[in-house]
């Protein structure tokens, strides 16, 4: 079991003597092999809540727990991909996808075969030699992808994993990993910016607040998905264009509008 439960999660900041309350009392479970995308203004603590199921940072009240555990620190039962792909430049496509499972003590006939595996799972045949300034930004995402994948982590955490690439690979990006979720389901916890990104790929989509960290909104996208039968259309510009799949953009889009319009109110 690898969910992830936030419980009246606080994160407060100090600078300059100034308490900064970045999230407040966050309530959030996300199941067993759910993917959860987190949209919400910038600054609103996406990153934050990430980094503390990560274990990259603690909560200043409340409790993170993976798989029922306490949060203590960074696991190999997590995996977190960051938007800069943060892959070893000295280092090739193949022995970056294996440094983890080396770390790991995985002998070396397995490890060249889990290797391979992810290799042709993430299209990189032909590539396992080049080094990481030889490859497209998109390549290289695939490989810190296939890195992540390739531990075998119950729990995925993307920080816009795809901010930094242009639109057409930042598609393909997105329908390879919702082919990969489909073959190799794991919990995922996804940041970005963009609601088309979040609803085409999430089970459920959380919408935070500009001011204070809280949820707005949580907002179930499985069973549209299901039920309009999303899958069956290949492309992704086919699948944003079925009036379901606009049904919900709109109503994040609006969740969205109105915290601005709120904002620009109290300034
Ligand atoms: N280590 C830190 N010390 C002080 N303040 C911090 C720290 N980390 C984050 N913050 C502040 O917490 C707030 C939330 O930051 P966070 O990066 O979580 O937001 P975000 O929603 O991910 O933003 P964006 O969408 O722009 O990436 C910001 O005001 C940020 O300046």
């Amino acid at each position: 079991m690898s969910d992830i439960q936030f419980n009246k999660v606080g994160r407060v900041f100090t600078r300059g003597g100034q308490a900064n309350a970045v999230l407040r009392d966050i309530d959030l479970h996300i199941h067993d092999k759910q993917f959860v995308a987190i949209v919400g203004p910038s600054g609103c603590g996406k990153t934050t809540l990430l980094r503390l199921a990560a274990g990259l940072d603690a909560p200043t009240s409340g409790s993170v727990r993976i798989g029922g555990e306490a949060v203590a620190g960074p696991g190999p039962d997590r995996a977190v991909v960051f938007q800069q792909f943060a892959l070893f430049p000295w280092k090739t496509v193949a022995e970056n996808i294996a440094f983890g499972l080396r770390c790991k003590g995985m002998p070396e006939h397995e490890r060249a075969e889990r290797v391979r595996h992810f290799v042709q799972l993430m299209s990189l045949q032909g590539r396992e030699d080049a080094y990481p300034h030889q490859l497209s930004g998109g390549m290289q995402q695939r490989v810190a992808i296939a890195r992540s994948y390739a531990l075998d982590p119950g729990v995925l955490l993307m920080d816009e994993p795809f901010g930094a690439l242009d639109a057409q690979t930042r598609t393909v990006m997105q329908e390879e990993l919702l082919r990969l979720c489909a073959i190799a389901p794991r919990t995922v916890l996804f940041i970005t910016h963009a609601v088309e990104e979040a609803v085409y790929l999430a089970d459920r989509v959380i919408v935070m607040s500009r001011n204070g960290g809280a949820i707005v909104a949580d907002i179930d996208v499985a069973g549209t998905r299901n039920a309009e039968s999303w899958a069956g259309h290949e492309r992704i510009e086919d699948v944003m264009d079925l009036p379901s799949f606009v049904d919900i953009r709109s109503r994040i889009w609006k969740l969205l509008r109105e915290q601005d319009f709120q904002t620009i109110a109290t300034e």
